[in-house]
């Protein structure tokens, strides 16, 4: 079942590509999307989450057309997403502030106070569930990022770096949680963690300058880094250097392995 389609999709920032004719699918399940730095991941993820419009290109999330700006309330509902940089208010408690979060979301008001308890209760925060977000740590602010995220029981789950400043229990805690969400949900993550990706996705997609460089699963990335000589400390680590080598070499070419 295909959930999230993109076409043609292409992003600009002034003179930089960022998205160039990207065209992608993804169905349920957790899809680890890696790539260097300025790749296009917080690129795409922007443009799935609804908040910034490509300069063209086609995506179809959840049955809809994300370019309707009709269609685009009800496709809203079902998404969760956290950015790379989330915003909050210091001054909000943790449950305020998620429960604000799942009002945006136009939930039910009678569903709404349970589904923040369970929530923040996934994350691993209900012992501070009525704390001010000022006084918890980095990381702990980043969970609760992931709480509001998830609040509203998501079909499409975006998340741009959840774990960057989590530590390695709740790093491992977080990939048990994905893998939960999955089960139903579309998820993609983008981060820089390869062992995130080993340990909880399903899927990999690599982009690279703004194009498609691999997709396959981990083990298959992590085979590609064996048959192809790839550096790195680890077999996936050298799957991903592998495949990013493949892609500069011959840019055109996907390296496709499902
Ligand atoms: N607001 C902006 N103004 C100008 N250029 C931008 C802007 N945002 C992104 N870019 C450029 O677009 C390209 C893609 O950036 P993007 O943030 O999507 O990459 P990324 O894969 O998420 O990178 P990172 O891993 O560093 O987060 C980069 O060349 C970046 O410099």
């Amino acid at each position: 079942m295909t959930t999230i389609q993109v076409a043609g999709l292409h992003v600009r920032h002034r003179r930089t590509v960022a998205l160039d004719s990207l065209d992608l699918d993804f169905g349920p399940g957790v899809h680890g999307l890696l790539g260097p730095n300025g790749a296009g991941k917080t690129s795409l993820i922007r443009v799935l989450a609804t908040v910034a419009a490509p300069n063209g290109g086609r995506v179809r999330m959840l049955g809809e057309d994300i370019g309707d700006p009709g269609k685009r309330a009800a496709v809203r509902r079902r998404l969760g997403y956290l950015p790379q940089e989330f915003g909050y208010y210091p001054g909000f408690t943790v449950r305020e502030f998620v429960a604000y979060l799942a009002w945006l979301k136009e939930m039910p008001a009678t569903d709404a106070p349970a589904a923040v308890e369970r929530a923040v209760a996934r994350v691993g925060l209900a012992d501070r569930i009525d704390t001010k977000i000022r006084t918890l740590s980095g990381g702990m602010i980043r969970r609760v990022g992931i709480a509001q995220a998830i609040v509203n029981d998501p079909s499409v789950l975006l998340l741009d770096e959840p774990t960057a400043g989590l530590d390695l229990e709740q790093r491992v805690e977080f990939r048990e949680l994905l893998r939960e969400l999955g089960a139903s949900a579309t998820v993609l993550v983008s981060t820089h963690l390869v062992e995130d990706v080993t340990a909880a996705c399903t899927e990999v997609t690599l982009l690279a300058e703004g194009r498609l460089a691999y997709r396959g699963t981990p083990d298959s990335l992590s085979a590609l880094g064996a048959e192809a000589d790839g550096v790195g400390d680890s077999p996936i680590e050298r799957g991903y250097t592998a495949a990013l080598r493949a892609h500069r070499e011959s840019p055109m070419a996907e390296v496709t392995a499902r």
